[in-house]
């Protein structure tokens, strides 16, 4: 890590480092120890650790090496596209971009700040962005870490176009897990998905939870707001909250797929789940001057944790 300085104000208080490229990241801190890293190449949150030092997101040992191309693991902003749709940058440019921090952000509700470290990141487009998705936009992407140790990203896309446009986005989620046969997807059940492995046909989930004994790449539609992830073996429990968001995307390369795709390590495949709020068959469209948030809180807590709030009717937060 080269250089270190202390930022701070009267909204925020972070950390600002440099990695092995010389491009900025920001550590943010609560004061029982928990701590979440975001770079701002593609305003991707690299780690996020528990109070007791945990990581709790995948990051690939391989791919974190070989930028500019986007770093494979933590969370990353995929927009304006997701999928291939044509372009060359699959599941968007926002993540082989490098933002800013911004200092003065329009403001959010006063709960997205209160007791919280956070930082403000913005994206708006170059040039060559606009030859391939001709749209103006603001992205502004807001990462928080409140003091219970949960991790909020809050993001706001703007059109300052003359013209309605419409987009995709997920917050691509790696989330660590300790053996993938392990693992249990819950929330999702009775919905209708599209899988990715079947040219998107429509299918509907029949199983309780979603288990993982192959490759798996699914868009669930119209989902719940609150998703859970199971770990049986760590004995720990990853809840997703999200708002604006409609869509869910569960995806496990799989031996093969991981191996084709060449940054994943040995076996990696294993160690690591994506479930990611999106909004991708359900699009978002603006009108001009129009603002759309999206919003995930994600929570790791330990399996005896009751898991009512998967219940539609409670509203357990
Ligand atoms: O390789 P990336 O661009 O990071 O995408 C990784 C994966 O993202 C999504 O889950 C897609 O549905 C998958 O088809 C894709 O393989």
């Amino acid at each position: 890590m080269g250089h270190s300085a202390a930022v701070c104000d009267h909204r925020a208080s972070f950390e600002l480092t440099k990695d092995w490229n010389g491009i900025e990241q920001v550590e943010l801190r609560n004061p029982q120890g928990a701590s979440t890293r975001v770079s701002l190449y593609g305003g991707q949150v690299l780690s996020w650790r528990n109070e007791r030092g945990e990581e709790l997101l995948f990051t690939s040992s391989k791919s974190i090496f070989k930028s500019p191309k986007a770093m494979r693991g933590g969370i990353s902003i995929c927009f304006p596209q997701f999928g291939n749709c044509g372009s060359p940058d699959q599941n968007g440019f926002a993540r082989n971009k490098i933002w800013t921090i911004e200092n003065n952000p329009p403001p959010l509700h006063p709960n997205d700040s209160v007791g919280k470290s956070f930082v403000d990141l913005l994206l708006k487009p170059a040039e060559e962005d606009l030859k391939c998705w001709p749209h103006s936009f603001e992205l502004r992407l807001r990462v928080a870490l409140a003091s219970d140790g949960n991790l909020i990203l809050i993001s706001r896309v703007r059109n300052i176009n003359g013209k309605p446009f419409s987009f995709s986005f997920s917050y691509h989620t790696h989330f660590s897990v300790s053996d993938i046969s392990e693992v249990r997807v819950e929330g999702l059940e009775t919905l209708d998905y599209l899988d990715n492995l079947c040219q998107k046909e429509r299918f509907t989930e029949q199983g309780d939870a979603i288990t993982f004994e192959s490759e798996v790449d699914r868009v669930y539609l119209s989902s719940p707001q609150c998703v859970a992830v199971l770990d049986h073996e760590k004995k720990r429990t990853y809840v997703i909250r999200k708002e604006g968001l409609p869509d869910i995307v569960v995806w496990n390369p799989w031996e093969k797929k991981s191996k084709a795709m060449a940054d994943f390590g040995d076996e990696e495949y294993k160690q690591m789940v994506c479930v990611a709020g999106a909004a991708i068959e359900n699009k978002i469209t603006l009108k001009p001057r129009e603002e759309w948030t999206g919003r995930i809180e994600l929570a790791a807590v330990p399996s005896s944790f009751c898991t009512d709030f998967l219940d539609p009717h409670l509203n357990f937060f």
